[in-house]
């Protein structure tokens, strides 16, 4: 198979500091890859080799069928880049800032001020296309910086926590446009510390600490690295005769169910993640006369992975 990006042992070093360690991780083209590391786990320094802003010590960067060392201009063409730390000049106002950093890749005259309207009306920022950065709110400066990395339609979006400090509002619409830009064709890499985001939108996530890959994968991958196992609570109500202990040995032999165990009206289902069938289970509630109040279910997150492949909280 071959992939959109190839990063083969990637190392890069500030002095003595090995700030990424090694590193090998793969990108299909057309999704949402996300980096997901705690603070000074080397996200941005891997984001700014494969955006040819930093060199690097070894390894090797394959982007598109090009050489990272070799073809830098034309992968540089192939790139929007939306920086942690917001890039935007104060005396531009929303629209010259947009065109300015689209011009910077060779779009001109109509061309360029269509494209900038449109990055613009993308992050939901038409209206506000005369107002300079520092009329703006945090959130719209960071969709400002959104649309200046994207204007010139890059195959390539590279996003370094892309959602810092904004509003409620501005999160969702910056998450939604991610989505967009991604079903429109566009590769994206979103790095964050916020597990919520990444599970949330990203096809495949790698975990990365101290420079080193702990994991790379989907979602359902990287849990069942740690577990095969999720709760299921089922809330009924009980006849005064219920047997637990009758129903808990009919339960157990369904393929996959490892614990059973009651509290007040609330029954707790301990099952292997593709074993769980929840029509079954429900259609086995009604045959016994339990109605079927309200279900939870307890996926094991990112979180618990994290902790107990690195022994360390996530932030
Ligand atoms: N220009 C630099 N010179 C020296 N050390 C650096 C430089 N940039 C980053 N580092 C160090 O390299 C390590 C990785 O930093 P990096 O910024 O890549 O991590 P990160 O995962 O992006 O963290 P954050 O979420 O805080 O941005 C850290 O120890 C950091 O202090």
């Amino acid at each position: 198979m071959s992939y959109y990006i190839s990063v083969q042992n990637l190392v890069k070093k500030y002095g003595e500091l090995c700030a990424v360690d090694n590193l090998s991780f793969s990108v299909n083209k057309g999704e949402i890859f996300g980096l997901l590391g705690p603070n000074g786990a080397g996200k941005s320094t891997t984001l700014s080799v494969l955006t040819t802003l930093s060199d690097f010590n070894k390894g090797e960067i394959i982007l598109n069928g090009l050489d990272i060392r070799k073809d830098k201009m034309e992968i540089k063409q192939l790139i929007g880049m939306v920086p942690q730390d917001i890039a935007v000049y104060d005396h531009l106002n929303a629209l010259e800032n947009v065109k300015f950093f689209a011009s910077l890749y060779g779009l001109k005259g109509r061309q360029l001020t269509e494209s900038a309207k449109e990055a613009l009306e993308f992050v939901g920022l038409s209206d506000k296309q005369s107002i300079k950065p520092k009329h703006m709110s945090g959130g719209m400066k960071r969709r400002l910086n959104i649309a200046c990395g994207i204007a010139h339609a890059p195959q390539l979006i590279v996003m370094d926590e892309p959602t810092v400090g904004v509003d409620t509002q501005s999160r969702e619409h910056i998450l939604n446009s991610i989505k967009v830009l991604r079903d429109r064709g566009a590769t994206v890499i979103y790095t964050s510390h916020y597990m919520n985001e990444v599970e949330e939108i990203c096809d495949r996530i790698a975990i990365i600490d101290k420079g080193q890959m702990v994991a790379c994968g989907t979602k359902a991958e990287l849990v069942s690295l740690v577990t095969d196992v999720q709760s299921v609570y089922i809330e009924t109500k009980l006849p005064i005769d219920f047997n637990f202990e009758e129903f808990k040995k009919k339960q157990m032999v369904m393929p996959g169910m490892r614990a059973l165990s009651l509290k007040e009206n609330i029954i707790r289902m301990d099952i292997t993640i593709n074993h769980n069938h929840l029509s079954k289970m429900i259609e086995q509630f009604l045959s016994l006369g339990l109605p079927v109040i309200n279900i939870n279910t307890e996926v094991p997150n990112l979180d618990t992975m994290f902790l107990t492949l690195t022994g360390h909280e996530l932030r």
